[in-house]
Order: structure tokens, then C-alpha cells, then sequence
């Protein structure tokens, strides 16, 4: 009895194994249990035969001064444990590398492929083929290639099959998501096996392998078994994914999932054809994600650390308030406003007052025939039958007032219309953000901490609103806006047009500041209350709302001031660090 092979665990695979799970530790989700899970059953189960005939057949040895003893199926129980331990690590690196995916919309290319899509799935079968086939004669012949040829006979059939079934996927998703997990654990396991190899901890049979070593004393062979072994785990992974994605992407064929998609959605997601895919609503899926990314840094990075159909619908939510303010702000005259603010009116009562219906006409017919082609999209998926109408229709009405600002007219006189504007366009926001989460993840919550929700999250986004309009006095005041009340204004001996033709200098910076001590003073009322939200939104949540008032904390240390294209913004490592902070704290 000896430890060597247990030591190669102890100084190598576990400590990784362990530093992984801490990273991945806060966006881990239940359903990254069930799949690592049925991953490392799959994998000892299809391993355990093939690892005993190669030992039964002395293809491989342990000599008896290196294991500590106790074997199943003649294989050692460490041995038995790296199964287990390399299939957690590899997908680990697989679900913290694809993160930042969103993979609903990398079913794009399941209809209508791109040729090269297409060929590249044939070529990748026709490879796999070729190679097990490879592997099957050099087993029949017997001699040097046979370790060789029962890596490649038994591994490549699984990922033939599985790169069949979500190959077109596999092909999608960008490489950082799918290569390097593959060669991340791959190279790592090749510099673990060339020292155990090299201290006699496991041999090869001489007369069964091909003697070529990739380096060092690392055989072939063995490099060829961490490479094909790590792709069948993330190749597994993908297949996963790919039900996933189709399981949230679709409401129409699933109309609801539960926290964690049973075994029979996602065979069921496997048996539907992708002639059941509603197409549309990918494409519209990805131009939210795009107006996501390019309008919000803040919210994007939020954003993917969300679940499920979660993240779908407030990607989708925020796509519409996005499209509904920019519709407002680009507008070029009063009565373009009120011609936008009436549709987007209509379009509401179209799903909430059906009875108040004037004309026949659908909301899709609608939606095309009165909005531009860019809007579709934002308008036709907005989760309306989730969506509780009065903040959605306070939203607009919060719009009407940005709208109202005129070179003689200033809306905010007081402290309470700026408290109602602030409510109409981001308090509403922060109640609609809870209603999806409640639907999402706790429906059955009791109804007093559902509404300490949704008046928390209301006083929230007044606080979030307060530092957006602080950050922004500048810009606002180059489109003739000013938000600090008049009564403000007046304490310091300034008006409106005055602040508007000289948005800078100390006393604008006092009264910066006093917006952001009222910002933090409803955050801090607030904040608390999001410890009553479901434990899988929480920390994305608090992420959310973290990176936000970051923004209040920088202008609050004046001298930080990045200002990009007028806006003072977050740098990019401090934003991650909050990011960080709050999901492991929450
Ligand atoms: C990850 C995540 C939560 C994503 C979705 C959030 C979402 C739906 C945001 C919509 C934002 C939007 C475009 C609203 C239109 C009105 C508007 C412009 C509001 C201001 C947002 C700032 O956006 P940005 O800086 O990009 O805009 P401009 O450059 O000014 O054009 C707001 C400041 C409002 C944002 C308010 C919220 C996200 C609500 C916050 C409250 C919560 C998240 C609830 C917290 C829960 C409890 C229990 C306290």
C-alpha cells in the first residue's frame, strides 16, 4: 500500500477542483448540479469497462507501491476518483468560460445553416468516423497501435453521437466557450500525467503503445486520452445547453418550466423538430441582446449572471423600455412625442384592455403597420402576460414628461415632481424587474413580502434614477433638460436656463451632491429588502443595482471622473469587482 496516486489527487486535480468551485461558486445553479451530475454518471459508467479491460489486459499497470489498494473491477479506487474529478473540473471551466453566453440565440443556425456551419458538422462526423475506424483496425492488428486504437474505437462513437445531435450548436457558440475548456484541462492533465508517468505512478504496456511521446515521457496515447476525453465532456455539456436553450427560448412549446427542467422536457426538446423553432423570436431574442449590450455596460454584465427564462424576459423588458425612451428622445417635436406616447398607449391597451378595443386589429398588425422595423421586435415579445399594466403605462406617462422640458418650460418645480418623475420612469422599472422575478422563481411567496418587494424595488429605482440624472446633468443640459428641482435651484441662486447654459462649476457640483446624499439615502432604506429576494436572483440582483450606484460612488469621488462621450462611467476592473462582491456576498 502506498500513496503516490493519492497524492497526484492531493497536490493536483483537487485543489484545482476546489479553486474552480470557489470561482464558480456564485453562479452555480441547481441546474448546473444536474447536469455536472448526470455528466459524471455518464462518464464512470461508460469508462468502467473499458478502464478494466485495459487494466484486465495489462495495457495498463499500477505497480501495487503506488495505490493504496482497494480496487473495483480490478481498477483502483483513485483511479476511480479521477473519473470523476476530471469530468468536474473540465466542466467547470466550460460553465465560467461560457458565462457570458446567452444561449438561446446560437439556435439561429438550427434553420436555414450557413453552408459553412453546414460542412463543417459533415466534416466533423466524417472525421470522428474516419478516426474510430481508424481505431477499430489498429485494435484487429494488434501489436503497438492497440492502446491508440482502444482510445479511439471507444471514444470517438460517443462523440460522434453527441456532436450529431448538437453539432450545428457546437459550432455556433464562439470557440472561447468551447476550445478552451477543451485545452485548458487537456494541457493541464497532460503536465500531471507527464509527472506521474515520469514517477512510475501508472506505465504503459511497452508493446502496446506506438513509443512516440508529445513531450517529455508523456505518451501519445495518453495525450490523446485527456484531449478526446475532455471533448466528449464539453461536446456532453453542449447537448445539455442546447435543450436548455430550447426548453427557456420557446414559451410557445413549453408553456411553463419549472426551476429545474425535468429529464422529459429535454428529451422532449430532443424529439421536437426544429420546424416547431419560432425563428422570429430568436432573431428577436438577439436584437434585444444587442441593444442590451450596446446601450447598458451595467445592466449587460448584470444581466448574465441570470438563469433561464428569467434572463430572457428582462433582457426582453428592458429591450422595450430601451425602444420606448429612445422613440421619446429622438423625437423631434412635441407632437412627434405625443404621436409615439398615444401608439405606445394603444399598444398597452391592445394586451390589458382588450374590451376597450376600438379596431379589429392584432397587435402584431399593429405593431408593424405603426412602428419602424426596428421597433418590432422590442414591442412583439415584451412578456405582457407576466407583466402587471400600471407601471408599464406609469412608464410612459414618465416619458410624456422628459417631453415636456421647453426653453421656457421646466417640469420639475419640486422635490415631489422630481420623486414622481423619478417613480414614473425607473421606480416602475424596478417593480416590473420584481414582478419577473416573483413569476420566475417565487410565485408562491408569501403576499407581504411580495409587496415589501415591490415597494422596496420602486424606492430602489427613484435611487437609481437620482444618480442617473446626477451623473447626466451635463448631457441633459445640452438637450435643453434640467432635472434638479427649482426650488433647489433657487436656494442656490440659479435658474434653469442659467443651469442649462452652464451645467458645471462648484455650485452644480453642491447640488450634484445633494442628489446623490438623497440617491443614497433611498438606497440605504431599500437595500435591506433585497435580502428577501429568491435566493437564484439575489446576487445578479444585487449585482445590478450594485454596478449602478457604483456610478454614484465615483461621482462622489469627483476626481475619479472617467468621462466617456459626456458620461462619467465605471471603469471596467472596478465594475467587475462589484459585480463580484455582491454575488459573493449576497
Ligand atoms: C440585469 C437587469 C436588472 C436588467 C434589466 C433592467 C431593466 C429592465 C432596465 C431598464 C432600463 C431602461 C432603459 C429604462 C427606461 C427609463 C430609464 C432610462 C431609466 C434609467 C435607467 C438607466 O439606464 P441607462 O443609464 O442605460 O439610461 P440612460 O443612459 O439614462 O438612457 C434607470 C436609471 C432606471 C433603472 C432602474 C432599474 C433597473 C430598477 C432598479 C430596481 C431593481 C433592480 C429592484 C431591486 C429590488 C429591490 C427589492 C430593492
Amino acid at each position: 500500500m502506498a500513496y503516490d496516486y493519492a497524492f497526484v489527487h492531493l497536490k493536483f486535480t483537487i485543489p484545482l477542483a476546489l479553486l474552480l468551485t470557489g470561482i464558480a461558486y456564485p453562479i452555480l445553479h441547481r441546474i448546473h448540479f444536474l447536469q455536472i451530475g448526470s455528466l459524471i454518471i455518464l462518464s464512470f459508467v461508460a469508462t468502467l469497462p473499458w478502464d478494466a479491460y485495459l487494466i484486465k489486459s495489462n495495457i495498463w499497470t499500477y505497480p501495487p507501491d503506488a495505490i493504496i489498494g482497494p480496487r473495483f473491477w480490478g481498477i483502483p479506487i483513485e483511479e476511480l476518483f479521477f473519473f470523476v474529478i476530471q469530468t468536474y473540473m473540465t466542466s467547470l471551466f466550460y460553465i465560467i468560460l461560457s458565462k457570458p453566453l446567452f444561449h438561446p440565440i446560437y439556435l439561429k443556425t438550427q434553420r436555414n445553416t450557413p453552408t459553412w456551419i453546414s460542412r463543417g458538422k459533415v466534416l466533423g462526423q466524417a472525421t470522428l468516423v474516419a478516426l474510430a475506424l481508424l481505431g477499430g483496425h489498429l485494435i484487429k492488428s494488434g501489436g503497438p497501435g492497440t492502446y491508440l486504437g482502444l482510445i479511439l474505437a471507444w471514444a470517438l462513437p460517443f462523440a460522434l453521437l453527441t456532436f450529431t445531435v448538437a453539432g450545428k450548436f457546437i459550432l455556433t457558440l464562439p470557440w472561447p466557450s468551447t476550445v478552451l475548456p477543451i485545452l485548458i484541462p487537456t494541457v493541464y492533465l497532460w503536465l500531471v500525467d507527464e509527472l506521474a508517468l515520469g514517477r512510475g505512478t501508472w506505465s504503459i504496456q511497452s508493446g502496446t503503445k506506438l513509443g512516440f511521446c508529445l513531450f517529455g515521457v508523456l505518451d501519445i496515447e495518453e495525450a490523446t486520452f485527456f484531449l478526446v476525453t475532455n471533448i466528449l465532456i464539453v461536446f456532453g455539456l453542449a447537448v445539455f445547453d442546447q435543450y436548455l436553450a430550447i426548453i427557456y427560448a420557446f414559451p410557445h412549446i413549453f408553456p411553463t418550466v419549472p426551476h429545474t427542467p425535468t429529464p422529459i422536457m429535454m428529451v422532449e426538446s430532443r424529439l421536437i423538430g426544429t420546424s416547431k423553432f419560432d425563428m422570429e423570436r430568436i432573431q428577436g431574442l438577439q436584437e434585444a441582446v444587442i441593444r442590451l449590450k450596446r446601450k447598458s455596460r451595467s445592466f449587460y454584465l448584470a444581466n448574465s449572471l441570470f438563469t433561464g427564462r428569467l434572463r430572457i424576459d428582462l433582457i426582453l423588458l428592458y429591450s422595450f423600455c430601451r425602444l420606448a425612451d429612445d422613440l421619446v428622445d429622438e423625437s423631434k417635436s412635441q407632437q412627434e412625442v405625443t404621436k409615439w406616447t398615444s401608439k405606445l398607449y394603444k399598444f398597452l391597451d391592445m394586451h390589458y384592455k382588450p374590451s376597450a378595443k376600438t379596431t379589429n386589429t392584432s397587435p402584431s398588425s399593429f405593431i408593424s403597420t405603426f412602428f419602424p422595423p426596428s421597433a418590432h421586435s422590442a414591442l412583439s415579445y415584451l412578456p405582457t402576460p407576466i407583466l402587471p399594466p400600471e407601471p408599464l403605462y406609469e412608464l410612459i406617462r414618465g416619458f410624456e414628461m422628459d417631453s415636456q422640458f421647453s426653453s421656457t418650460n421646466f417640469p420639475i418645480s419640486t422635490e415631489a415632481d422630481l420623486n414622481q418623475y423619478a417613480q414614473y420612469v425607473a421606480g416602475t422599472v424596478g417593480e416590473l424587474c420584481v414582478a419577473l422575478i416573483i413569476h420566475h422563481c417565487a410565485p408562491d411567496l408569501p403576499a407581504e413580502t411580495k409587496s415589501l418587494l415591490r415597494s422596496a424595488s420602486r424606492t430602489m429605482g427613484i435611487a437609481l434614477q437620482y444618480v442617473n440624472i446626477a451623473r447626466d446633468i451635463v448631457t441633459d443640459a445640452e438637450m435643453g433638460r434640467a432635472y434638479i428641482p427649482t426650488t433647489w435651484l433657487k436656494e442656490v441662486g440659479l435658474t434653469h436656463e442659467e443651469l442649462i447654459a452652464s451645467p458645471r462649476g462648484p455650485i452644480v457640483e453642491g447640488l450634484r451632491k445633494r442628489l446623490l446624499d438623497e440617491a443614497f439615502k433611498l438606497y440605504a432604506e431599500s437595500r435591506p429588502s433585497m435580502d428577501q429576494i429568491p435566493k437564484e436572483a439575489r446576487g445578479p440582483m444585487v449585482g445590478a443595482v450594485e454596478t449602478y450606484m457604483e456610478i454614484g460612488r465615483v461621482l462622489r469621488e469627483s476626481d475619479e471622473f472617467v468621462l466617456r462621450k459626456g458620461k462619467a462611467t465605471v471603469p471596467k476592473l472596478r465594475r467587475g469587482k462589484t459585480i463580484l462582491k455582491a454575488l459573493f456576498t449576497s
